[in-house]
């Protein structure tokens, strides 16, 4: 086609698009020429040279650009080297617009300068019209402006293709463009160059935040598992003190997803805290710490989203370096659930100690495994008896707990038999549902606690026992003693250290705990969820708590087809 036709064609499409009539071209083109014309007061029929700034300028802008330069320039080498054939050149340029680095082919040297393709060319939209650059910088999204979308006729036969970078603050500080001088009619011929371009810029950015804040914690993110150690979505670094220090663009525009907001409106995350956006406790942290199963490496969102993450530790770590050992028995008690590493972090102070503790929590949180955590993680070993107060019949109760002496009454073994609580002896005496003692045996079992003795029925010898005792409620002890149906000496001294145990709807570790019961339930073929199965189970109420989720995975293993269960394997309360 004659170029002037060509010419005149270009001119009307901006007028076109300027008078509200449709077009085909993309949004974002659409917009930057609206913004030339209104904002920048271009001039479609004019046709402007490709500026290039004095040597002195663009000194002043280079050093201005340190940062940037250092930050940019492995990840642009080793882009030049993938696209290099194709025929690209690669331009950084700071937030003006101005091109502070640049590489291409030294054989078409003359006609990348004339074409603007070079150090010192400034491509803000201002200045040279709708352009990759300036178009990038003014959206502050990753976009290819492909020939015609250019403004200025000057540059419609490029095609470039930029992205911005943003510093760990937030702030964009430049974009990286990938042009050609030549390149196919088809726009959609960028399309890859785009994706490639945008994963280049994402590695630039988590470079720069692994090295500015070392001394931070550092969470790579991604939506799905794999990938997670090699090509994270995004990533965020943590203070000591819970605030976000910095980010990569990509955390900050799912940060605002999370909270509802314009990722360009929203003014920034650093130096708020980090529990705004997920929920999950900053001291859980280190909880993710080697995570290697997805459903260690799950945590969620303020919105309910699941992320997965890798987290790399403090360089120079104080806290994490003095913080006491923690018993592996503790450990394993917990998957990253804030409150549940607070429990742990209190047992791990207590347990060689002896101080009585109470567990208390709902039916089926786990009180008992709990306890018997708490028993394999003390150094000094002995037995683990459990005794369920509400379960034994009452008239059993006394010399199950202290024994009997021989013949001591009728139908009595000849030889006698030691009690519940000698037995443990040396070791941990586990007194579940400890609130239906009646109140008889209470006072009984206080002379056993204050005196290390017990009486066992019809013997006149007490033998000395030493047993710690952990005690477990679903009830409130505490309501218990005030309504005068516990013993208040005895909830003083049963009473060393109360342990809350979370319900599990309320366990921020949710998808932990699923997997951990999954592979109880099945522990040679662990099931595997389908993403929306994982979500109904995450979703559901737990009334019934852990004890609730085995019977539901035990149900699943019998209905599902061996591979992935689905939702229909499900029951139908947890499909509500
Ligand atoms: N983290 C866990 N991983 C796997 N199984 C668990 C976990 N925690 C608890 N369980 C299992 O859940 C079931 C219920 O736990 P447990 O009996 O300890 O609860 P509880 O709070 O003592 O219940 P109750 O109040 O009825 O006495 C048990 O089979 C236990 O082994």
């Amino acid at each position: 086609m004659n170029q002037t036709i060509v010419f005149e064609k270009h001119v009307q499409e901006i007028v076109d698009a300027a008078e509200g009539r449709a077009t085909e071209r993309d949004p974002e083109v659409v917009q930057s020429w609206l913004r030339c014309l209104n904002d920048h007061e271009l001039d479609p029929e004019h046709r402007g040279e490709a500026r290039i700034l004095p040597e002195t300028t663009l000194r002043q802008h280079r050093q201005e650009a340190e940062d940037l330069l250092s930050i940019a320039r492995f990840g642009m080498e080793d882009l030049y080297r993938r696209v290099n054939s194709m025929g690209y050149v690669l331009l950084l340029t700071d937030a003006k617009g101005v091109t502070v680095d640049f590489i291409g082919d030294e054989k078409v040297d003359r006609e990348l300068k004339r074409a603007g393709l070079y150090i010192g060319s400034e491509w803000s939209e201002a200045n040279a019209g709708t352009c990759g650059v300036g178009a990038c910088l003014a959206s502050g999204e990753a976009l290819t402006i492909h020939q015609t979308d250019h403004f200025d006729m000057a540059h419609t036969p490029l095609s470039c293709t930029a992205a911005p970078i943003y510093h760990v603050d937030g702030a964009l500080i430049g974009v990286l463009d990938v042009s050609l001088l030549m390149s196919p009619s088809e726009k959609y011929s960028q399309a890859l160059t785009l994706e490639v371009v945008k994963s280049c810029v994402r590695r630039i950015e988590l470079a720069n935040l692994m090295n500015s804040r070392k001394s931070d914690w550092i969470m790579r993110l991604n939506t799905t598992s794999e990938f997670l150690g090699v090509d994270p979505n995004c990533a965020v670094s943590v203070a000591s003190d819970g605030t976000i220090s910095g980010l990569t663009h990509g955390a900050h525009r799912l940060f605002a997803k999370t909270l509802g907001q314009n990722w360009k409106t929203r003014q920034g995350f650093v130096g708020k805290p980090f529990e705004d956006v997920f929920d999950f406790d900053f001291n859980d942290i280190p909880r993710l710490l080697g995570a290697e199963t997805p459903g260690e490496q799950a945590l969620e969102m303020s919105d309910g989203q699941i992320m997965f993450a890798d987290v790399r530790a403090p360089v120079k770590s104080v806290s994490v370096a003095s913080k006491p050992a923690m018993p592996d028995a503790l450990t394993r008690i917990h998957g990253g659930d804030g409150k549940m590493l607070a429990l742990a972090g209190k047992a791990a102070r207590i347990v060689d100690k002896h101080i009585s503790i109470i567990l208390e929590g709902e039916t089926g949180v786990g009180k008992e495994f709990v306890a018997k955590a708490l028993h394999k993680a003390r150094k000094k070993k002995g037995p683990f008896v459990a005794i369920n107060c509400a379960a034994l019949p009452e008239a059993l109760i006394e010399s199950e707990l202290f024994g009997y002496a021989p013949n001591s009454f009728t139908g009595a073994h000849a030889k006698g038999k030691k009690g519940l609580i000698e037995q443990a002896n040396g070791g941990t005496l586990f007194l579940d549902e400890i609130g239906d003692m009646p109140l008889a045996l209470q006072a009984r079992l206080l002379r056993v606690l204050a005196e290390k003795e017990v009486m066992a029925v019809g013997a006149t010898k007490p033998v000395p026992v030493d047993v710690r005792v952990v005690s477990a409620s679903h009830r409130n002890l505490k309501a218990l003693v005030d309504a005068g149906q516990f013993r208040q000496d005895l909830f003083y001294r049963l009473n060393g250290v109360v342990l809350q145990i979370p319900a599990l709807r309320e366990r921020q570790d949710k998808s932990w705990v699923i997997d951990q019961v999954a592979r109880v339930v099945s522990p040679d073929a662990p099931l595997h969820f389908s993403k929306e199965a994982r979500q109904a189970l995450l979703g559901y109420d737990w009334p019934g708590n852990i004890r609730e989720l085995i019977t539901t995975l035990e149900v699943c293993l019998a209905l599902y087809d061996g591979d992935t269960v689905e939702l229909p394997d499900l029951p139908e309360q947890i499909l509500g």
